[in-house]
């Protein structure tokens, strides 16, 4: 019996991972595709012709780089839907728009402008009846220390150069962004509470808590 059987999650299962930067979302993507012989959707950073310059003029880049997320993650969007699911997701689309356009807008990092044509092209793309939302959205959380740590660890100059405070400001707004989130099931997992790469074994409750999940939410559905 393969994972997916032994745990009920669906052959078209589309399972996002959200949580802010450096909090674990493609390490978990990986360890989750590769027992359960998912296909994987992950950020694409090295190849982003844009996210180097907007960590060093997020006035300048903003709209640019939002517009390019968008763009990927809508194709992205396409693809699992063409495969018909089946899929780990390194980032939810709703992050763009609910976190990241919003906050720079709020702190005055992205025209009002701006941020009106990227809200509306945002809403007519995804926020229809059209629009495929994954089957759960697996929500990574922990301490602004743990993450920041995290951060430094992995290295990417850019990030290592951003102040503190825009990590901060980040975290508060993925807590409440996520207490108001609805567009899709929710499955809230702590980082303190496993850890994937000291202990793989630790993916083993983490398998069985989506699949109890899953069936939970479609026989409510029903
Ligand atoms: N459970 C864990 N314990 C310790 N370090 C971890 C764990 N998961 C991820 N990391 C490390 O934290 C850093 C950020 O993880 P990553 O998966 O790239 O985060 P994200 O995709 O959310 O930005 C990486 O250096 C990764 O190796
Ligand atoms: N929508 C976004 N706007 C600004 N920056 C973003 C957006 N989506 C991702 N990012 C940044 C944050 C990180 O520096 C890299 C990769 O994210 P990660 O959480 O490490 O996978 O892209």
């Amino acid at each position: 019996m393969n994972a997916r059987e032994r745990y009920g999650i669906p052959n078209d299962a589309v399972i996002t991972i959200a949580g802010t930067v450096g909090v674990g979302k493609s390490t978990m993507t990986q360890k989750l595709a590769e027992h359960l012989q998912f296909r994987t959707s992950f950020e694409k950073v090295e190849a982003n012709p844009y996210l180097d310059k907007f960590y060093k003029d997020f006035e300048k880049w903003s709209f640019h780089l939002q517009v390019y997320f968008l763009a990927e993650r809508f194709k992205e969007q396409k693809r699992m839907f063409e495969y018909g699911g089946g899929f780990i997701q390194d980032r939810s689309i709703y992050e763009d728009t609910g976190i990241f356009a919003k906050m720079h807008y709020e702190k005055g990092t992205m025209s009002p402008v701006d941020y009106e044509t990227y809200t509306s092209l945002f809403e007519a793309m995804v926020m229809t009846p059209y629009f495929p939302h994954p089957s759960l959205l697996v929500y990574l959380e922990g301490s602004l220390d743990d993450i920041v740590t995290r951060i430094q660890a992995r290295g990417r100059p850019m990030e290592q150069e951003t102040p503190l405070a825009y990590w901060e400001e980040m975290h508060q707004r993925y807590e409440n962004w996520i207490d108001s989130f609805n567009a899709c099931p929710v499955l809230r997992l702590n980082i303190n509470d496993y850890d994937l790469v000291k202990n793989p074994d630790s993916i083993d409750p983490i398998l069985e808590k989506i699949g109890s999940f899953i069936q939970q939410t479609s026989l409510l559905k029903k």
